[in-house]
């Protein structure tokens, strides 16, 4: 969809912003360019829409050769959203993000129903943002709106340059997010200018690492921080590697420990019956259609007098069960399952197939986070699936 051949700008005082690069980005798929401050990543982003020309080489649009295309025209195919979002000040956030159905002769009310679209898919609600004024709106918010402009006239290209990099970490993290299931539904050809590996990491499927003006390595993340190409590569992304991976380590079904399962509906003396059997100290409860509800302890509290292990332990297990908050849906990553347990003071989480359906999967547990990404390291460096690994040693302490 893009492609470099050969480019490079150098500036007349001597400089060499970029310096021979070649790399292609398929369609749909979103790339991110990393590296420290001044290295290239915007002259890089800003010779796609023309607002910096090369001075070798060739760029490529679905094949056709950027130069030859008015570089008017070349805009209007290409989606652009900055850090300094430039939004009109004396616009509403709907006339704004009509912007370019409207430079592109679109009939007014087709415009605005585009953006009033667009606005809710950003997670704007446009009957109370879209009559608003950007001053009205919070860093996140103006954020938002720029990448709804960007995706007005349906560009097949998008080019975000540090689009998040002027909120807090907090807005930030969310923005990322929610870009991320935007991207799953638009599917837009993406390059990304950063200069957080984080943020790399997460959002590319594959990134380019910049060192002065050239690419030292382009490969997906898992790649990136399993084995960084170069000694530069291995310094930027930083000695905490490991860390980073977990954001970008999926949880998968074979990670999980299969702990005790009751119902609901079950009686206690059953159920407590069953944790004895195991040996556990817990069990899982589902509802009738194996929906996690929560969790039960050997001992529930207030069950004291008749221990749950005796035959006197009365009623059903709905009566002693627990919510259980700390859960996840499968396919999430391994970064964002340590941070559960975390925020939840959990020793183990709870993973279901998806959010909708709400069935119960397994549980992870510290122990298996830690060989999840240990059998993910070593899937990367053998190539073979992380399902194939297999480890010496398995590191788990339970009771059992
Ligand atoms: N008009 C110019 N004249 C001379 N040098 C320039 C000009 N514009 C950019 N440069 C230089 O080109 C190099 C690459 O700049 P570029 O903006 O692409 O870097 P960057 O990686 O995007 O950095 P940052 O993360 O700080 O935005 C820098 O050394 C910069 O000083």
């Amino acid at each position: 969809m893009i492609r470099f051949e050969h480019v490079s700008k150098r500036y007349p005082d001597g400089t060499a912003a970029v310096d021979d690069l070649s790399f292609e980005v398929a369609r749909g798929e979103l790339v991110t360019l990393v590296g420290p401050s001044g290295c290239g990543k915007t002259t890089t982003m800003k010779m796609v829409n023309r607002l910096i020309e090369p001075t070798e080489g060739r760029i490529f649009l679905d094949g056709d050769d950027i130069s030859a295309i008015d570089p008017v025209q070349l805009r209007r195919r290409i989606g652009y959203v900055i850090q300094q979002v430039g939004l009109f000040p004396h616009r509403t956030v709907l006339e704004n993000t009509a912007t370019v159905p409207h430079l592109l002769g679109w009939k007014r009310a087709k415009g605005r129903a585009r953006a009033a679209e667009l606005l809710d898919l950003v997670g704007l609600d446009p009957s109370v943002y879209g009559d608003r004024y950007p001053e009205q709106l919070s860093g996140g918010q103006r954020q938002r709106v720029g990448v709804a402009r960007a995706l007005a006239a349906d560009p097949p290209v998008l080019l975000m340059d540090e689009p998040f990099g002027a909120v807090d970490p907090v807005v930030r993290d969310r923005l990322q997010g929610e870009f991320l299931r935007l991207q799953a539904a638009v599917g837009k050809t993406v390059l990304f200018v950063t200069h957080d590996i984080e943020e790399a990491v997460r959002l590319g499927d594959r990134i380019a690492v910049y060192g002065r003006g050239r690419i030292e390595q382009f490969d997906a993340p898992a790649a990136v921080l399993g084995a960084p190409a170069t000694p530069y590569v291995a310094d930027f992304v930083g000695a905490d590697r490991g860390l980073k991976r977990l954001s970008v380590t999926p949880i998968e079904e074979g990670d999980l420990e299969q702990p005790p399962v009751v119902h609901l509906d079950d009686p206690l003396a059953g159920a407590a019956a069953k944790l004895a059997r195991a040996g556990a100290r817990w069990a899982v409860v589902l509802d009738s259609e194996d929906r996690l509800h929560g969790w039960i302890p050997a001992a529930p509290s207030g069950a004291q007098d008749t221990a749950p292990d005796t035959p006197e332990a009365s009623g059903t297990v709905r009566e002693h069960a627990r919510r259980m908050e700390a859960w996840l849906p499968v396919g999430a990553s391994l970064k964002q399952a340590f941070a559960t347990m975390l925020q939840h003071d959990a020793g183990w989480i709870a993973v279901i197939d998806r959010e909708e359906t709400g069935r119960f999967l397994g549980v992870l547990t510290p122990a298996r986070l830690h060989e999840a990404l240990r059998r993910s390291i070593d899937a990367d460096g053998r190539a073979v699936p992380r399902t194939d690994v297999e480890l010496e040693t398995i590191s788990t302490v339970t009771r059992r």
